[in-house]
């Protein structure tokens, strides 16, 4: 029998039973689940990180979605137990996901939503902002004067790297690359690499005009270049930043036969995710390489860190803040809660229960499985506009990249059901992502 966990609850008598494993920034997520009706309840426990007992606890014997977070492991035994309180929406309050297996969520019917979006900007500055802190040696020069050592300028104090017209390489050139790539590329005047697995042709543009905009002011102009692997980018570049989402492909993609291909100068930035590098061979390379420098926001085993991290003078190194900004963090509580409002009110009003309980014995029946998309694609269809009433108007949301509405409280709310990822598996027609 797991041990109770203590709860905060909103609303006592609403109808659908709503969990957030974690108290989240902000009360604009709370009022938007209340006014549907919802009892919030909010995990208080005082323990970082919740154990799959612990949130089984949570979940009990009947609850509508959960709220949770990137330090779950949200799989089989989770989404079982959703599922048998009668629950058929998740959504982490990340853009990441890889804490989510979702083929176990497809299996039990669940909808898994993200936070895309409204942590692009604060994330890739958070990057910048290591990127800076590494090549000017900010916390090492933070550290000296803290403990009394500065006794006056000195022409080798604490000498780091100029930005200014070198190479800015970043792997994974989606959102968040992206917007790192052109805060780099504008306020540094530093020429572009990338490798990703699409091409970017809104980032190619930017820096081209901004080039050209360059010249015209009689000013060296900056270039960009898309690598055809991620080993011209290492050979090249002079900050290399890693954006790309975990997965097989990207499992220690940093390595120490990658290590060696950099320059011995290189700084290296990760803001995505910590097993992307391998981080016993990062170690051996930082004692092996003084001049090279790290910026690191995640770590492969969080919230550990490897043996001998913590003591190297050329890493900076972070707790996982980077989309720690209280605009993201509020907008990204907003979208979180709005993910599973929507899949439980869409449950609510078309009466689901059924078909969704066939979504979770469908996976060995296709022909089973393409009869209830083809059912809950022409219902939902045909129904869009009542339940858009449903939802107080909150349109479905189209468009990923306009966020605006998760984070100005002077506003209307957000649309409604913006970023489910396994939207398409479960046949639901309500993410354009
Ligand atoms: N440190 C932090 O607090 C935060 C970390 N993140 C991490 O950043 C990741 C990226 O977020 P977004 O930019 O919003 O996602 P995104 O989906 O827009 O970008 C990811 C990019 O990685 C590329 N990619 C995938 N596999 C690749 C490979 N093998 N090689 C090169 N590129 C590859 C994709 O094509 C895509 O363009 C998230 O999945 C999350 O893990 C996101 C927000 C905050
Ligand atoms: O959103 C994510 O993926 C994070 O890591 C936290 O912002």
């Amino acid at each position: 029998m797991a041990k109770p966990v203590s709860i905060e609850v909103w609303n006592p008598n609403g109808k659908y039973r709503v969990i957030s494993t974690k108290p989240m920034p902000g009360t604009r997520w709370i009022n938007l689940l209340i006014e549907q009706d919802c009892r919030v309840e909010i995990c208080t426990e005082k323990k970082t990180i919740l154990s799959v007992e612990d949130i089984i606890s949570l979940i009990g014997n009947k609850c509508d979605g959960v709220i949770g977070q990137l330090t779950e492991d949200w799989g089989e035994t989770l989404f079982a137990a959703l599922s048998r309180a009668g629950g058929k929406a998740f959504s982490n309050m990340a853009v990441g996901y890889n804490n989510v297996d979702v083929n176990a969520a497809n299996k039990y019917g669940v909808a898994v939503g993200n936070t895309p979006g409204v942590l692009t900007e604060t994330t890739a500055e958070l990057a910048a902002s290591l990127s800076l802190a590494a090549a000017r040696r900010i916390v090492e020069a933070d550290e000296f004067m803290r403990a009394g050592l500065y006794d006056g300028w000195l022409p080798h104090l604490f000498v780091g790297n100029l930005l200014k017209g070198q190479t800015v390489g970043v792997i994974g050139a989606g959102r968040i690359g992206s917007a790192y790539a052109r805060m780099m590329v504008e306020g540094f005047k530093m020429n572009l690499i990338y490798y990703d697995l699409y091409q970017s042709t809104r980032l190619e543009k930017f820096v081209t005009a901004y080039g050209e905009f360059l010249k015209s002011n009689g000013e060296q102009p900056v270039h960009w270049k898309r690598a055809s692997s991620m080993d011209e980018v290492l050979r090249e570049a002079d900050v290399i930043s890693l954006h790309p989402v975990l997965d097989k492909t990207t499992y220690h993609l940093i390595n120490k036969e990658s290590l060696a291909t950099m320059k011995k100068e290189a700084i290296l930035v990760n803001c995505s995710r910590g097993p992307v590098i391998d981080e016993v061979a990062l170690v051996e390379h930082l004692k092996q390489n003084p001049m090279f420098r790290v910026g690191l926001d995640v770590f492969e085993d969080e919230p550990f860190m490897k043996p001998g991290l913590a003591e190297m003078k050329n890493a900076v190194i972070v707790p996982h803040i980077a989309s720690a900004s209280k605009w993201t963090r509020e907008g990204m509580a907003t979208l979180a809660a709005l993910n599973v409002l929507v899949i439980v009110l869409l449950l609510a009003f078309f009466k689901f229960r059924y078909v969704w309980h066939l979504f979770g014995k469908r996976i060995d029946n296709i022909s089973c499985f393409s009869s209830v998309i083809a059912t809950v694609l022409s219902i939902a269809t045909l129904s869009q506009s009542a339940l858009q009433g449903k939802i107080k108007g909150y349109p479905i949301w189209g468009d990923p990249n306009r966020v605006e509405p998760f984070l100005n409280e002077s506003v209307p709310p957000p649309a409604a059901c913006p970023s489910i990822v396994n939207a398409k598996a479960l046949g639901l027609p309500v993410s354009k992502l």
